[in-house]
């Protein structure tokens, strides 16, 4: 990244974000006053079990949260603009062309029955207004721009490999020039090669069309390779907002030390995922205080009552009990 998009204001603000979601008369906070900022052409990564959030952070960004979900406070500002994330009918021209995400299972979010030219052709007429004759123009460009030959564009989905409809899906993601792509968990369902392939093009796209990138992932060794931050979400919050190089050097939370040490160590030849011992929490019943305290190998007494913050946004931070005096003297230091 070049000084210069360092020096600019971000791109994307969250600022204290808590989304609830209402199943059968019953309302759980899925995400709890998440706050975080991303600059033009950032590659952050969303790292968490499942169900610590890092979904509903993704939808309520691109506004694509379902109906049951309700933005229970805090705003969403693009380039220093807030977002309608809570209105559906206004935020439909955000949509899309703003923050655009490519999901996981592309058979799934591709119609079987259409060429895949037309339906990286629909949002170009839908959204950009494009004639038919322009808009498959467009889509052609965009197949060359995600590393498939234009006359591919006569297959239908089933004729692709899962690589190949991957990057189908990144080519309709691009369609409307967003400037900020959310990967959630997009090459997960991806072979090891094909992954890495994948992850190529995100990082080869980002820097042609300096893109901002979010990638959602519970892989650490996905982060490893393509983003410059990275922040660990737990139970709805985030709990450590880091450099890359920082986290995997020191990892300050003890729930960001023992995702480090289940990625599986292909040199030490130990390649089974060793998991986190205790069960995720149960965000109907949320533990008191940090909701890691009763997994953490290292709780306090203070740990089940209070719940640690996380106070200013940017990297270095992280919100555990353990760390609170070094935080609150670096505050100090800086009033
Ligand atoms: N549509 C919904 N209705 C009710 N609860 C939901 C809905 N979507 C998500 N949740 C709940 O919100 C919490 C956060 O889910 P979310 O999908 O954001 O987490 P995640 O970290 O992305 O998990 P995963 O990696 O499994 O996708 C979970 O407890 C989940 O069960």
């Amino acid at each position: 990244m070049t000084n210069s998009s360092h020096d600019m204001a971000p791109l994307l603000e969250i600022d204290r974000l808590s989304v609830d979601y209402g199943l059968k008369g019953v309302s759980s906070r899925a995400i709890d006053c998440v706050s975080f900022a991303l600059r033009a052409g950032e590659a952050v990564g969303l790292v968490g079990e499942s169900g610590s959030g890092k979904t509903t952070t993704a939808m309520a960004i691109a506004g694509l949260l379902s109906p049951n979900a309700r933005i229970s406070g805090g705003q969403v500002r693009y380039r220093s603009n807030r977002l309608p994330i809570d209105d559906d009918a206004a935020m439909r021209p955000h949509r899309w062309s703003e923050t655009s995400v490519v999901f996981q299972g592309a058979m799934n979010a591709l119609n079987p029955v259409h060429r895949i030219i037309k339906q990286i052709a629909e949002p170009c007429i839908l959204k950009l207004g494009m004639s038919r004759g322009e808009a498959t123009t467009r889509a052609r460009e965009l197949l060359e721009l995600v590393g498939i030959p234009a006359d591919r564009g006569t297959a239908y989905p089933h004729e692709l490999s899962g690589g190949m409809r991957q990057r189908v899906m990144i080519a309709m993601a691009l369609a409307c020039r967003p400037s900020i792509i959310i990967g959630d968990e997009a090459t997960t369902a991806l072979d090891v090669m094909t992954q890495a392939q994948i992850l190529k093009l995100l990082g080869e796209l980002r820097s042609r069309l300096s893109l901002a990138l979010i990638l959602i992932t519970h892989d650490l060794s996905v982060v490893a390779e393509c983003c410059d931050r990275v922040m660990i979400m737990y139970a709805g919050r985030i709990v450590e907002d880091s450099t890359v190089d920082e986290i995997f050097a020191q990892p300050k939370h003890p729930y960001t030390r023992l995702l480090i040490e289940s990625i599986p160590n292909l040199a030490s030849g130990k390649r089974v995922i060793r998991p986190i011992p205790g069960d995720p929490p149960n965000l109907m019943n949320r533990p008191s205080g940090c909701a890691f305290h009763p997994r953490c190998p290292s709780a306090m007494g203070v740990c089940a009552t209070e719940v640690p913050s996380l106070d200013k946004v940017g990297p270095g931070r992280v919100a555990c009990h353990l760390h609170r005096s070094s935080q609150e003297d670096k505050v100090a230091a800086h009033a």
